[in-house]
């Protein structure tokens, strides 16, 4: 069936290579985050912190859908792909913003997932590769958003929905389902790019006669509990392609609670590294053992050089959900070793770190366990959720769009009345019987921190009050911080040294999808795509309805619209 609508075909499309995704030519977005290494940084500099006030929309193009935008422009010389909810890929001509072709996902007529959002495409040769919420890897012609071919990769009929972008990598196209609330185990897949045929799936969890299993002990109520542990990969990864590794985050465990499966439970809440040619796990750095929070570990980190002991080290660093940020070293054959971790927001279940692997020590407090209600900060949410970080390399800062302040309890049990990948919630707590609340009623939430990578220690932080920040951050070379993902549906420019707001605009609605930027003849544009919904929009009104303040905005426009910005013509 006709499942792309053309309203002009693409003439002399740009090809996109390894060449060209391992370079990252700042006139393209060809990546979720800009480049490999997962920056979300631009090195275009026509626009600067001396004239970003000047900013003006270029045009708008509304995408006809509601709920939650999640996915980044990726542009490609001179043309622009969105997905959107519900599965919809728009082609536009990023300079004018006219359509080119949507393609409209065949979801079931009956699908129902948890999360119906999508977090942007994969581009490789004249195809773009858009995953289904069921759980499908669909190959696009670039040119007309024809179907050319498709691969099944999870069942969103157990719980194996996608949401996650897909990343092309030497010929393959890598993606994981979603499921960690649903019982199921989750897995990377490597999809070849021409045929659609697998090349490879290589599980979260460990089987038997894997290494890790041991760390799956058959001691709790489940003996079997790793075959339904959750680990889901649902966030795209980077890829160091000098050392040919890749880094991927992976999700909570499944069920919630920690002591249904004891054993440290490897690898869920961890970044592992990958051989991309056989999916082989080749090192990791678990950041919390035994996952009882839903904080999980899905965001990969980032790749940059770090200094340690007055070296300069291949490094990683990662703000995690559970509410610290991770200094690590990389080494070429894929090890990962721990140097430093520190809050960046209140946590009270981490006593310490230990010194040497970062492992924490709880307080059992605020651990979850089966038949307690237990209370703990950062929230299920954490510290930050999916959104994505920025790093800066003039300015040697990370930025991270953190949530302070909120804090949760649940009541976990045993469900023995539901089969685990049933495609039935199977997270060991009733999600209407969840409170979130504020640690201080009268503080703050959302906050935009910048980091010195190399001192280690916070240089500036804004705070945006009572709201929470859902904005994955950009930086560019022209010294400036893009932030989005507020109530107050605003999307700010700030200095990207001082931290001083320089600009701000409202959409039509919260933006909750990265923020990036591209030129098309010799024009820089900053892009993003507003449209409110999922777990956002959730927390901002489960918060506005708690606020005793008054100040809490609940009442936020929905409505997805990709909004282009630049500078006027001269
Ligand atoms: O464990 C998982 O498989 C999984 C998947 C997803 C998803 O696919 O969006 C989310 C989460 N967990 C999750 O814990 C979470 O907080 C979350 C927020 C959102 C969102 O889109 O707002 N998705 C997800
Ligand atoms: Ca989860």
């Amino acid at each position: 069936q006709d499942l792309s609508r053309v309203n002009k075909e693409i003439s002399d499309y740009n090809p996109v290579t390894q060449e060209r995704l391992n370079a990252a030519d700042p006139s393209d977005w060809l990546l979720p985050k800009g480049n490999y290494q997962g920056w979300m940084y631009s090195g275009l500099e026509q626009i600067t912190a001396e004239n970003v006030s000047q900013l003006t929309p270029a045009w708008v193009y509304s995408t006809g859908l509601d709920s939650g935008h999640q996915a980044p422009a990726i542009v490609n010389d001179g043309v622009m792909f969105v997905s959107t909810p519900y599965n919809h890929v728009l082609a536009l001509d990023a300079k004018t913003g006219s359509l080119y072709w949507r393609y409209e996902h065949d979801n079931p007529p009956d699908l129902g997932v948890m999360h119906n959002t999508s977090r942007g495409v994969a581009l490789w040769g004249d195809r773009v590769f858009a995953a289904g919420l069921d759980g499908t890897l669909n190959a696009l012609d670039a040119k007309t958003g024809q179907r050319l071919c498709q691969a099944s990769i999870g069942d969103w009929e157990i719980g194996a929905y996608i949401t996650s972008a897909p990343l092309a990598v030497e010929g393959k196209i890598l993606v994981g389902p979603s499921g960690g609330e649903f019982g199921v185990r989750g897995f990377l897949e490597a999809t070849d790019a021409e045929t659609c045929e697998q090349a490879w799936r290589t599980y979260s969890v460990p089987g038997p006669d894997e290494p890790g299993h041991e760390t799956w002990k058959p001691e709790g109520p489940r003996p079997d509990a790793w075959k339904y542990g959750g680990g889901s990969m649902w966030m795209p990864g980077n890829y160091d392609p000098e050392a040919k590794k890749l880094y991927w985050g992976v999700g909570n465990g499944s069920p919630w609670l920690g002591d249904q499966r004891p054993g440290d439970n490897l690898y869920v809440a961890s970044s592992i590294s990958m051989d991309p040619e056989t999916g082989e796990i080749l090192g990791h750095m678990q950041y919390h053992f035994n996952d009882s929070w839903d904080w999980a570990a899905m965001n990969a980190p980032m790749l940059l050089d770090i200094e340690q002991d007055g070296q300069t080290v291949t490094g990683l660093m990662s703000p995690q959900r559970n509410g610290y940020l991770y200094w690590l070293e990389r080494n070429p054959e894929g090890g990962i070793t721990y140097l430093e971790g520190k809050p960046f927001v209140y946590n009270d279940a981490f006593v310490s770190l230990d010194q040497d692997t970062g492992r924490p020590t709880y307080d059992p407090a605020h651990v979850p366990t089966t038949g307690n209600k237990v209370e703990y900060c950062p929230s299920l949410w954490g510290g930050k959720n999916y959104p994505y970080e920025a790093y800066n390399p003039q300015t040697g800062m990370i930025y991270i769009p953190a949530n302070e302040n909120v804090c949760n309890s649940w009541t976990g049990f045993l469900d023995e009345d539901t089969e685990p990948a049933s495609g039935q919630w199977w997270a060991g707590m009733d999600l209407a019987e969840l409170k979130v609340f504020l640690r201080d009623p009268q503080e703050g939430v959302g906050q935009l921190q910048a980091w010195n990578v190399n001192t280690r220690e916070v240089e500036w932080t804004h705070e945006f009050g009572k709201t929470m920040n859902w904005g994955s951050v950009l930086t560019t070379a022209g010294g400036i911080v893009f932030n989005a993902g507020t109530n107050d549906r605003m999307l700010r420019a700030f200095d990207a040294e001082s931290g001083e707001v320089l600009w701000e605009f409202p959409l039509n609605s919260a933006a909750i999808s990265p923020p990036v930027s591209y030129e098309v003849d010799g024009k820089q544009y900053i892009a993003i795509t507003a449209g409110y919904g999922v777990d956002a929009q959730w927390t901002n009104s489960v918060l506005a309805d708690a606020d005793e303040t008054g100040e809490w905005n609940g009442d936020v426009p929905v409505g997805g619209a990709i909004w282009v910005f630049a500078l006027p013509d001269a």
